[in-house]
């Protein structure tokens, strides 16, 4: 379990004076787990500048290091990664404990599933929660046995590899970079090829590293927003250095934050500006956001910009469901941002925000009325009525379920809001943001932790 929860950490943000200046977000959670899965499948060693050092990645490396690779923390966002080459893992002597992380289970998953060894996963309350069926189903497709699950197949879990894994060929039945990715990684241990088709198209880290490492892979358009990836199995992945640019998911939060607050203007550097990741950023321009991206240039293979952002009148808009996979982790900042614009913004297909670290939707819908701001529930569709800016009263306490994009959302809320805003819990921000605290007040925002009134 996470050494974290045990103490919940309130907090309280207050209305702030104009936020200024620069800030760089941490290296993108995403990236990060896989670089640390890759360096440790490669033969050899793999240097990683910029990974995110966030309790996530952390449970990622110290599996990683289970499983036989050597891993080692140089200096800050320094590592070196010594891996056990594809099939070459050696079974853990423990559990493997994932703590908050859908992705570094999942992926993890697939990644043991090509080697003929036994591990058991786990995690705390929140990821025991979470559904695995959605890994599980297609690695039993390919050979791999449960050889114990929670019920519905949730964690904890024992897999054990075979012999010889089976390639194939997966429609995924939701847009998941988690399932993809897991699919693909089991099949690298795989003879032949393994393919997974997703009718709309999720991040696509996975394709690109295992090209960066030297695997053999074909990414082709499928339907009008879906992919067919193929993966050409059993491949000696050669190490590469990798350079973690900064994550869009965490930019999202001092970025709205400037939008909301009066007067405020900043820019955040060497943001990862992946088409696969940039919904939000689409969306808030639609919205009438003064967003300019500055300095675009290609870090380490992904596309960065620098950002500035200055606060922006904002008016509601029709966010499309097939938008969700690009921007599926920023809803609920996004449902903060809506509350401070003119009308009607309605967010569309939101079901897998129902399977996150809390149920997303209903946690983004109770802070709201929380902070008294006007919303409704249709189906799987979030609809906020904004009242411009100075829009939510504010006032309330915040249930943040272990989820830190909650927590993060609604202290952004509370710099705009007429009164504090109160979550009951930021222990978790550290799980993808451990800076988060100190890089917002040091642009401004007025967020206490100590002696936050019960
Ligand atoms: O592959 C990844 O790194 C991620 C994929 C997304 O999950 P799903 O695949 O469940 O949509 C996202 O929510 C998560 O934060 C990171
Ligand atoms: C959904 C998230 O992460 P994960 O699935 O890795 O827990 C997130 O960071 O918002």
């Amino acid at each position: 379990m996470s050494s974290h929860g045990a103490t919940p950490v309130p907090a309280l943000a207050r209305r702030s004076a104009a936020l200024k200046g620069r800030v760089r977000v941490p290296g993108d959670k995403s990236v990060s787990h896989r670089s640390l899965i890759f360096g440790a499948l490669a033969v050899g060693e793999t240097r990683i500048s910029g990974l995110l050092e966030g309790e996530d990645v952390l449970n990622t490396a110290k599996a990683c290091a289970a499983l036989g690779a050597s891993v080692t923390r140089l200096g800050e966002g320094e590592w070196s990664v010594h891996g056990v080459g594809v099939g070459g893992l050696r079974a853990p002597e423990g559990v493997l404990d994932f703590g908050n992380a859908g992705t570094g289970s999942r992926l993890m998953m697939g990644m043991v599933a090509g080697n003929p060894i036994a591990a058991t996963f786990d995690g705390d309350a929140s990821l025991r929660r979470r559904p695995m069926r959605r890994i599980l189903d297609p690695l039993e497709k390919m050979g791999v046995e449960v050889l114990d699950a929670a019920e519905g197949g949730r964690l904890p879990l024992t897999l054990k590899g075979p012999q010889e894994l089976v390639p194939i060929t997966y429609e995924s039945p939701v847009a998941s970079a988690q399932i993809k990715s897991a699919v693909l990684l089991a099949g690298l241990g795989a003879p032949g090829e393994t393919t997974v088709i997703e009718k709309e198209a999720s991040r696509d880290h996975t394709e690109r590293m295992l090209a960066h490492f030297g695997a053999e892979v074909s990414v082709e358009p499928y339907g009008a927003h879906g992919r067919k990836v193929t993966l050409k199995g059993r491949p000696e992945l050669k190490p590469a250095p990798i350079h973690v640019p900064a994550d869009p998911s965490s930019a999202a939060f001092p970025l709205v934050a400037a939008l909301i607050v009066p007067g405020s203007d900043v820019l955040i550097e060497g943001v990862m500006t992946n088409p696969l990741r940039t919904g939000l950023l689409i969306t808030l321009k639609e919205m009438g956001a003064d967003i300019a991206f500055e300095n675009e240039r290609v870090e380490g293979g992904e596309s960065v910009a620098d950002i500035r952002v200055r606060a922006s009148t904002l008016t509601g808009v029709d966010v499309p469901a097939e938008r969700a996979p690009s921007m599926i982790d920023e809803y609920p900042v996004l449902a903060v941002a809506a509350t401070f614009a003119t009308g009607e913004t309605r967010m569309n297909g939101l079901s897998e925000l129902r399977v996150k670290e809390s149920d997303r939707l209903q946690a983004v819908a109770d802070g709201l009325a929380q902070a008294g701001a006007r919303y409704r529930i249709e189906g799987d569709d979030l609809i906020v009525t904004g009242t411009g800016t100075g829009g939510a009263a504010g006032g309330g306490t915040v249930a943040t379920h272990m989820d830190h994009r909650i927590a993060m959302s609604f202290l952004v809320m509370g710099l705009a809001t007429d009164t504090p805003l109160k979550v009951d819990d930021i222990s978790f921000i550290a799980t993808s943001f451990p800076s988060f605290l100190a890089q917002m007040r040091d642009l401004g925002a007025l967020i206490e932790t100590e002696a936050v009134p019960a």
